[in-house]
């Protein structure tokens, strides 16, 4: 035991009393209203909502990329509203993953290349045996040599999965991580988020359209004009669906 040694906290992200306020006077829109939530650690939790209910703002702001007009936002200890730009680059870089709807994966570079290019571009070594575990599990050993642009939509997925995984990050953000994938390569890309989850202890908030991806969560977040609206633990696709019904989705 350290003498340093801090009270661990169950939530990896913990959100209170957020409001973000997009333009101003006339023009001015609140896309989220005194939002409070936690996003618990080792736990997968999904946020939905209508469209323009605020769950990109929401991510957004939780993963450093925009700033909070109010309120507050733990990363571990870390309160991020308070972290000039420099700061929340190198938290972003040292302690978050993303994965996006888009892939986002550097066309001139191998599988490898782009798995690693995080941890190199934050001087960091990775740890071998957990590149290898990750790769394999994502059944990518054949494929590190291939560029983008010869694999697959799912086998890029899975490349920017791996990528995201291999630092080891506090919390994964995906955006929309199935968004552009078919059913079958959807379905793989979420059964190894689950997985990462369940066996690898990784905290993963995800935004998605869609009730089939959320019922992979551990939680779903509900959001409605750009408050809270609701929580569904154990979902199920039908649960999700009920869900969105209620709110108009
Ligand atoms: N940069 C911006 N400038 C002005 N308004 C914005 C900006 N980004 C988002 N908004 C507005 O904030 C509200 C919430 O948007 P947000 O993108 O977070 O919703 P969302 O739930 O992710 O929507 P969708 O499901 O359609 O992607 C919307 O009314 C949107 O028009």
């Amino acid at each position: 035991m350290t003498a340093n040694l801090t009270v661990a906290t169950r939530a990896a992200v913990s959100i209170n009393e957020l409001t973000k306020v997009y333009g101003s006077g006339d023009t001015a829109v609140t896309a989220l209203d005194r939002v409070s939530v936690d996003f618990a650690r080792g736990h997968f939790t999904a946020i939905m909502g209508p469209s323009g209910s605020g769950k990109s703002t929401l991510m957004h702001c939780a993963a450093g990329l925009d700033t909070a007009s109010r309120g507050s936002i733990r990363l571990g200890d870390e309160e991020l509203t308070r972290l000039r730009d420099s700061a929340l680059t190198r938290l972003r870089r040292d302690r978050i993953g993303f994965i996006f709807q888009a892939f986002n994966l550097l066309p001139t570079l191998t599988a490898a290349e782009n798995i690693r290019l995080p941890m190199e571009l934050a001087g960091r070594r990775p740890d071998p045996a957990w590149h290898d575990q990750i790769v394999g599990v994502l059944g990518l050993a054949d494929r590190l040599a291939h560029r983008p642009a010869q694999l697959s939509g799912g086998q890029q997925q899975r490349v920017a999965c791996a990528r995201a995984l291999l630092a080891r990050p506090e919390v994964i953000f995906a955006d929309e991580p199935t968004g552009n994938l078919d059913s079958h390569s959807s379905a793989e890309v979420l059964g190894f988020l689950r997985r990462s989850v369940r066996d690898l202890g990784q905290t993963i908030v995800m935004v998605t359209h869609d009730p089939v991806a959320a019922s992979y969560a551990d939680r779903v977040v509900l959001l409605s004009d750009g408050r809270l609206a609701g929580e569904l633990t154990e979902p199920t696709t039908d649960t999700v669906l009920d869900a969105l019904r209620r709110l108009g989705a």
